[in-house]
């Protein structure tokens, strides 16, 4: 939970925020490995389900997050659906917590990028071709990875939120011009970006390497290492850096 985060804006600082995607990553790294217990699985995706106007997979996603809905996932800005349309209201009551975030955060939802990405680049990627029939299964840690996945990116909010308030006078000229490249430029740290791609191959090594009692396991990945660093690389930052600038873009309204 973002509790380090979401106490008070004061408690906000940059290293708890990195602290928190650090922990986040065992989150994403442990959904992929339990999407690769299972083959592509096509129909998920492909067939329409029962009398539903979609697929199973819509249908899955639309349900749970309605159910979600009602029980509060959406209160926390950093958790934002993939099927926004209709959800019921939530049910439990708001907490009275002062808000840490600009209300912008409300209107930065780029789920849609999210999904086009995992579904038609990373799954091929990691989950072997084949049909085993467990399509609620497969549904199902789909959305667990596309959660984690899309909880990570837009916490892009607070990433965004402590670096604008640790430095107003450097980010204030940039936001008043609306110059996408120069807050893109001001809020990059590639020295920490290399860091994360290490530290998330080395963690899909270390969890996803099968465990034996007499030797090292067998030295096979459930999950391709070099799989997660390109996730990374290629998508989880630079959208955790699109959040970032959508919300300075709003920063000052
Ligand atoms: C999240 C941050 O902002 C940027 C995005 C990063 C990421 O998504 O991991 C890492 C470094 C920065 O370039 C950060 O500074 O920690």
């Amino acid at each position: 939970m973002a509790a380090a985060a979401k106490s008070n804006s004061d408690n906000l600082t940059l290293d708890k925020v990195r602290e928190a995607l650090i922990r986040q990553e065992d989150t994403i790294v442990f959904r992929l490995i339990q999407r690769a217990n299972f083959p592509v699985n096509s129909p998920t995706y492909d067939e329409k389900f029962a009398s539903f106007s979609g697929s199973l997979l819509q249908f899955v996603v639309k349900e749970t997050e309605a159910l979600q809905s009602k029980v509060g996932r959406y209160e926390n800005p950093e958790e934002q659906p993939f099927s926004p349309e209709n959800l019921p209201p939530s049910l439990v009551q708001p907490q009275a917590n002062p808000p840490v975030l600009h209300p912008a955060a409300a209107s930065i939802n780029i789920n849609e990028k999210i999904w086009d990405f995992y579904f038609n680049q990373l799954l091929p990627l990691f989950a072997v071709p084949g049909d085993d029939g467990n399509y609620a299964s497969t549904a199902s840690s789909d959305l667990d990875c596309l959660q984690a996945i899309s909880r990570r990116i837009h916490y892009g909010y607070y990433v965004a939120e402590v670096k604008f308030k640790d430095a107003p006078q450097d980010y204030e000229p940039a936001i008043r011009t609306q110059d996408r490249e120069g807050l893109m430029k001001l809020l990059t740290f590639e020295a920490v970006e290399e860091m994360v791609k290490k530290r998330v191959e080395k963690k899909a090594a270390v969890f996803g390497q099968d465990v034996c009692l007499v030797d090292n396991g067998n030295g096979k990945y459930k999950v391709d290492p070099s799989v997660v660093s390109q996730l990374y690389g290629e998508w989880i930052m630079p959208l955790t850096k699109l959040v970032q600038v959508e919300y300075l873009l709003r920063r000052l309204d």
